[in-house]
């Protein structure tokens, strides 16, 4: 669906990625983990065309993203940014209706079923008291969830999120991880996402791209690719990956920092 292949990334004369290639399925969750500064959004502006590649090729849907146009893409690709605040003081529900801009007619505003659509993701992320609010006056973890509810209202074929749990709460956090590895298990979707837990990685990923501080990349399963290893030589910290038993019988993994000896836990 997604052919990220060969490609080179950066500005102006300045390289940030290169040789990087990997593909995202409809039905996958791919975690891209990596320091702070390694290119992570550099990548993702790349693949969203505002930032031209400075070699390689991205397809989706075997087509190459620079024959596509804007407005076809953006029925095809959504895109969660790094929450902001705009300057104007929209309500939180035309915020989220705005996501069915790419289905409509550019020139009428949306429609009844725009708006159900819209209404609908509102209340999968829990957030319909909302609606009402000026997007300027809500906190910096609401305006995250509705930047989200704003990318599941626009019904892409791939989602690209940037740190989409950064300002949220535990409850959140878990919430729309949790929602987002349902709606690409659920083959409506292919959500390529950053974060910087590895637990969401080891939790939520169907397979994980994962950058290190030399700009190396590897991509794997999460058991495969998120080690002691790859923490110790991305972040410069002891950890511990354990295998847990879950109540209900299944395992999961999930990282720990290393205390030794002497240490406080
Ligand atoms: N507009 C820009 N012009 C020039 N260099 C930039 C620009 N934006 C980012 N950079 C540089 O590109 C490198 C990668 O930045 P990027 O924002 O992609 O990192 P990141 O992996 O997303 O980091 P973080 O985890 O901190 O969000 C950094 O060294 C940054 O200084």
């Amino acid at each position: 669906m997604l052919e990220v292949q060969a490609l080179a990334c950066g500005y102006g004369h300045r390289s940030i990625l290169e040789n990087l290639s990997f593909t995202l399925e409809v039905g996958e969750l791919l975690c891209l983990l990596g320091p702070n500064g390694v290119g992570k959004t550099t990548l993702f502006k790349t693949i969203l065309g505002l930032l031209p590649p400075r070699a390689g090729e991205i397809r989706l849907d075997g087509r190459p993203t620079r024959h596509w146009s804007r407005r076809e893409f953006a029925r095809w690709v959504g895109y969660v940014p790094q929450a902001h605040t705009p300057p104007f003081p929209f309500q939180v529900e035309d915020v989220v209706a705005m996501g069915r801009t790419a289905h409509g007619n550019l020139f009428s505003g949306p429609g009844q079923e725009d708006r159900e659509v819209a209404a609908e993701a509102l209340e999968t992320l829990g957030i319909s008291a909302l609606a009402k609010a000026s997007y300027t006056e809500i906190s910096g973890g609401e305006r995250q969830l509705v930047l989200i509810a704003r990318a599941l209202a626009q019904q892409p074929r791939i989602l690209v999120m940037d740190e989409p749990t950064s300002n949220l709460d535990y409850g959140n956090q878990l919430k729309v991880m949790g929602h987002v590895r349902r709606i690409a298990d659920a083959g409506r979707m292919g959500v390529i996402l950053t974060t910087h837990h590895p637990d969401h990685a080891l939790l939520h990923a169907s397979r994980v791209l994962a950058l290190d501080r030399e700009r190396h990349w590897r991509i794997g399963r999460a058991d495969e690719v998120v080690s002691e290893d790859y923490l110790r030589r991305t972040y410069g910290v002891e950890t511990e990956i354990h295998d847990i038993r879950r109540r209900d019988g299944g395992r999961s993994r999930l990282c720990v920092p290393a205390v030794g000896p002497g240490e406080p836990p």
